[in-house]
């Protein structure tokens, strides 16, 4: 029986990476175990395949075209009301879960630790993460069940994710419900398809994509649960949205009733430079055009009306059917490619950091699965109660204008509940979702906004 070292050897040399053992030599006992068991655990056929048929996923020559999607306010009152009741009616009979993906790497805003754990700036302090266990605390509490919440996490951030959680008694969530599973990685390739090295004893592995959320999900048993369970929708979203409204039940209704594999909520994009997918059709199939690799001519080009023709933004905010996730688990989604510039070791043993894009890192979408389901369901909602999401650590798409979008949605839930509009005036607002889910019941709260009597007055 070969030893661990011979057996990566031989792999190494049947996928031509034999690099990866260059510095194997001089390692210590550990580091060699360590690197070892890192190269034993990749699967380098995949990487072959990747390797060599490039970028699978750009489709310059697909016909793209608008995709039809239902506006929520456009439903009549009754409507609106029936899709409610039936989110409502799944929620209560435990028939729906709730999957964040958060094993991204939180690079561009400048945080160290999991995005999920960043507190975003509110009177409150509360974490991305808080904001939505306690959201999804709201909702469980009033439907009288629970709703399980799957977190998918990466190899760098899973251990800090959970102790995060237990150090925070998992906000108030109920351990057994909050089901932790990680994703996959895959290796930095050099121009060449030669896995890089980040130290001597370390390959260059990055999360491989929101895309490996099913196959994550499946691998883990949080798919089992679910099954176990009966969750029959699964609500899909993105760590760093401040607005999201977790297992939304007006989404969940319209989604029922429609009753495609796929939902997709979206709101109107209005400045061509935005970061969002766009949500069309792709060769006749539901598809998202990534924001990276949209051409030019369809990001800017506009309809009849003088609005952009492709408007319709991926919030990454979905609900797919668990037959449909049990059904694709596997799928082989394709790899979008990004051309990065990746610190590695060189033959002599020195760090390199590059000036240049010098390597590639690849990933899969979680929206590549929109193409294997005839129809998707397409709701579109307004941006001011949907859609806040933290990438920068200024400007744009910050925690400041997170704050700022939050503070203008809990004004305009205090005014439609009748506080009249000076006293709200100046004021930074923040509901806390254990009070409000989305505006709902703030009749009640209304004396608290009262200023203090004054000492000695009644
Ligand atoms: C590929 C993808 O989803 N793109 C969408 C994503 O873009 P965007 O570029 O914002 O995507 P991010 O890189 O922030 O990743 C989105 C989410 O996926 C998670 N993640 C990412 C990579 C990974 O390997 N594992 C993992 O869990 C991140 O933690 C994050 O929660 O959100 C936008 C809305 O805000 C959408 O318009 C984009 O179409």
């Amino acid at each position: 029986m070969p030893s661990e070292r011979e057996q990566a050897a031989a792999l190494l040399a049947a996928y031509g990476q034999e690099q990866l053992l260059r510095f194997y030599p001089q390692l210590s006992a550990d580091s060699r175990d360590k690197l070892i068991r890192e190269i034993l655990s990749l699967d380098f056929e995949l990487i072959k395949s990747i390797a060599h048929n490039g970028p699978s996923a750009a489709g310059d020559d697909a016909v793209i075209e608008p995709v039809q999607a239902y506006d929520w306010d456009k439903f009549d009152s009754g409507e609106q009301r029936r899709f409610e009741r039936k989110g409502w009616e799944l929620l209560r009979q435990g028939k729906v879960g709730a999957l964040v993906v958060a094993g991204g790497q939180g690079s561009r805003l400048g945080h160290e630790g999991p995005k999920g754990t960043f507190d975003i700036g509110l009177p409150s302090h509360k974490s991305l993460f808080q904001l939505q266990a306690e959201r999804l605390i709201n909702l469980s509490a009033r439907a009288g069940r629970a709703v399980p919440w799957y977190i998918m996490t990466s190899p760098d951030n899973h251990a800090e994710t959970v102790r995060f959680f237990k150090e925070h008694d998992h906000f108030g969530c109920a351990p057994d419900d909050c089901f932790f599973f990680e994703q996959a990685v895959l290796p930095a390739l050099d121009v060449h398809g030669n896995v890089l090295l980040a130290a001597k004893d370390r390959i260059n592995l990055a999360p491989s994509g929101n895309g490996d959320c099913f196959a994550a999900l499946a691998r883990s048993g949080g798919l089992a649960d679910m099954k176990r369970r009966g969750v029959e929708w699964l609500f899909y979203y993105n760590v760093d949205n401040a607005l999201i409204k977790v297992a939304d039940p007006l989404f969940v209704g319209v989604a029922a009733h429609f009753n495609n594999p796929i939902a997709t909520k979206v709101i109107e994009k209005t400045d061509p430079a935005e970061k969002v997918g766009i949500v069309c059709l792709k060769n006749g199939r539901p598809a998202v055009v990534e924001y990276t690799e949209i051409a030019d001519s369809l990001r800017h080009e506009a309809d009849v009306q003088g609005k952009l023709k492709y408007r319709l933004a991926n919030l990454s905010i979905q609900l797919f059917r668990t037959d449909f996730i049990e059904r694709h688990t596997n799928a082989q989604l394709p790899f979008h490619i990004a051309h990065k510039k990746i610190p590695f070791i060189d033959e002599t043993g020195a760090l390199i950091a590059p000036d240049e894009p010098n390597a590639y890192k690849f990933e899969r979408h979680h929206f590549d699965f929109f193409p294997l389901a005839d129809h998707i369901t397409v709701l579109l909602m307004k941006r001011e109660s949907e859609f806040a999401p933290i990438k920068n650590k200024a400007g744009e798409d910050s925690p400041e204008s997170a704050r700022r979008m939050l503070f203008g949605l809990h004004r305009s839930w205090l005014l439609a509940a009748g506080v009249p509009a000076e006293r709200l005036k100046d004021r930074e607002i923040e509901i806390s979702p254990l009070v409000s889910y989305a505006g709902e019941g703030l009749e009640h709260f209304k004396p608290e906004l009262d200023p203090k009597p004054e000492p000695g007055r009644s």
